[in-house]
């Protein structure tokens, strides 16, 4: 059959002679569809793909990447083994069928210890069912974020009404606002997810030339995008009375927490995404490939950029180096426990030390590992890809000292954003307390561990790191618990998420589990987005009052 080159064979890269090309194009899409048609009873989630219009070898390139998502991630297991004979039915027509790149949802966990969606329990079949209604893709965030399944309900609820129930955004300006937001730290998992999606909804493909083809009114948020991700602190009314009361193209309140809200979620996710070192989707670039594999799976490069073998070929270090790391934490743990029930500092010290860890947060270089894996373009979806952490923090720029008391998250972000945008402060607050109050009590083996006190040293380093400071917490439990190593991993998860490599992944607590790794991520990530959201909702209270 002549289906493209007239050789007979679909090499996935495409003919250079348009006027067979279009031809051949639509009886490939006719020849996919009645071999699915053939199949027997389909639903709808297969015969979708097939149904978009096959005008180029890109749109039979994509339809066939996300039939190949769809017999992997897909949570009905009859959708994905039709989905695997329609890829077997097309390639035994002579048309090359891609398969997917890599080792599963993520580069630094070896995928037999993440859930598999075709081996879980009832309760995950649901969420997961859920997620795959919501979006058409159960996505490899998800997959990481199963070892939590309770804090991954929460994740899912709140990522669902925000990109699809009502709100003040039309839905392609909510899928648009999350590629500005995952740009700024170049996390092309994300844009590529969402220009997809923003496609989907029908949005304009000339937005995607850059944030200089989008409207005005989403060129102004390119500002508090900005400063958001990078310095919060400088987010002032200002910053809002431009956006509200831009002779044209103004933001109207509503819309304008709909958006801050989306911003935030997005440069945290950036955060978790990196940190967890997930990988492409299937159905996105760098996901598949249409090329055959190759005689050796072994890759010399992967050596070189640290991508996994390395471990192998040398031989896990990590029982061995450090023995009896957790135990000493443990033995820290239970010190300041005694140690709390006996004296207490006055406040001018307790001040002291906050002043102290937070001056020093700032002088914790985020780590530049060599090794860290060139990102594709994303910079012309915002300005100014120079302005990053990174710039300020040699210059030991003055962060100020934000009182929890005077404005937190509980008593007056909560309520603003609910009053504002209904549903979405409980959505929020349920995520925050699931993640800070989520435990299994456990400590790498040990087990029957009150680990609140290490749980709540992290999150207060976060937000000591934003310059925020709750007075009724003695900072100087951070040193004590988290080490040096710890504490730049956790600068550059927050601060220079892009700059993430496998080697500095394994090499914080070394001896505990991925799920416990994971467990640290979800907390930096909602540290952080709760610190970003604090200050953007006080300069929004400043501008009201
Ligand atoms: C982040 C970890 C120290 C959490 C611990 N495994 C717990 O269940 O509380």
């Amino acid at each position: 059959m002549d289906i493209s080159n007239g050789t007979g064979r679909w090499d996935g890269l495409g003919s250079r002679d348009t006027s067979t090309r279009e031809i051949a194009m639509e009886n490939v899409s006719q020849e996919v569809l009645s071999r699915a048609e053939k199949i027997g009873p389909i639903s709808e989630e297969v015969i979708q793909p097939l149904r978009s219009p096959v005008r180029s070898p890109d749109d039979l390139n994509w339809m066939l990447a996300r039939l190949l998502m769809l017999s992997r991630r897909c949570p009905h297991a009859d959708v994905r083994e039709k989905c695997l004979s329609v890829l077997q039915n097309v390639q035994d027509i002579g048309i090359r069928i891609p398969r997917p790149l890599g080792q599963g949802p993520s580069r630094f966990i070896p995928e037999k210890e993440i859930l598999q969606v075709n081996k879980v329990n009832a309760k995950m079949q649901v969420i997961f069912e859920d997620a795959f209604a919501a979006l058409g893709r159960l996505d490899n965030i998800s997959l990481v974020m199963g070892f939590h399944p309770q804090y991954l309900e929460s994740f899912l609820r709140t990522q669902h009404y925000l990109l699809q129930m009502d709100g003040p955004l039309s839905l392609h300006c909510r899928h648009y606002i999350g590629i500005m937001a995952a740009a700024r730290h170049q996390c092309s998992n994300l844009v590529n997810l969402h220009v997809n999606d923003f496609l989907q909804v029908g949005g304009d493909p000339k937005w995607l030339n850059g944030l200089k083809d989008a409207p005005q009114k989403l060129q102004h948020l390119g500002e508090l995008n900005k400063i958001l991700a990078h310095r919060p602190w400088l987010v002032t009314k200002a910053h809002i009375e431009q956006l509200l009361k831009a002779e044209e193209h103004s933001w109207s309140l509503a819309e304008l927490i709909h958006a801050v809200v989306l911003l935030t979620h997005y440069h945290s996710l950036a955060s978790f995404t990196f940190s967890c070192g997930i990988s492409p989707e299937i159905h996105c670039d760098g996901g598949h490939t249409f090329r055959p594999p190759s005689v050796s799976n072994y890759c010399a490069c992967d050596i070189a950029n640290g991508n996994g073998t390395l471990d192998e070929i040398q031989g896990n270090h990590a029982l061995t180096d450090t023995p009896c790391e957790v135990e000493a934490l443990m033995e820290k743990m239970k010190q300041l426990q005694e140690c709390r029930d006996e004296e207490e500092a006055s406040q001018e010290e307790m001040a002291t030390r906050f002043e102290r860890e937070k001056t020093e947060s700032m002088l914790v270089a985020a780590a530049e590992d060599e090794d860290s894996v060139p990102t594709r373009d994303v910079s012309r979806h915002f300005e100014d890809p120079s302005y990053g952490y990174k710039d300020f923090s040699r210059r030991g720029e003055h962060v100020p000292t934000f009182r929890a008391q005077d404005y937190s998250w509980e008593d007056h972000g909560y309520s603003l954003v609910n009053r504002l945008y209904p549903d979405v402060g409980q959505l929020l607050d349920e995520k925050f307390q699931i993640a800070y109050n989520l435990t299994y009590n456990t400590m790498a083996m040990h087990q029957d561990v009150d680990t609140s006190m290490l749980r709540r040293a992290i999150w207060n380093y976060i937000h000591c790191m934003f310059g925020i400071r709750y007075d009724d917490y003695d900072y100087g439990e951070i040193n004590q618990l988290l080490d040096r190593s710890f504490k730049v991993y956790i600068k550059t998860m927050v601060c220079s998420p892009e700059k993430t490599t496998k080697r500095m992944y394994d090499s914080f607590w070394r001896q505990f589990k991925h799920s416990e790794k994971v467990h640290v991520n979800l907390l930096l990530m909602e540290a952080r987005m709760q610190a970003e959201l604090l200050y953007a909702l006080r300069a929004i209270t400043h501008y009201m009052t």
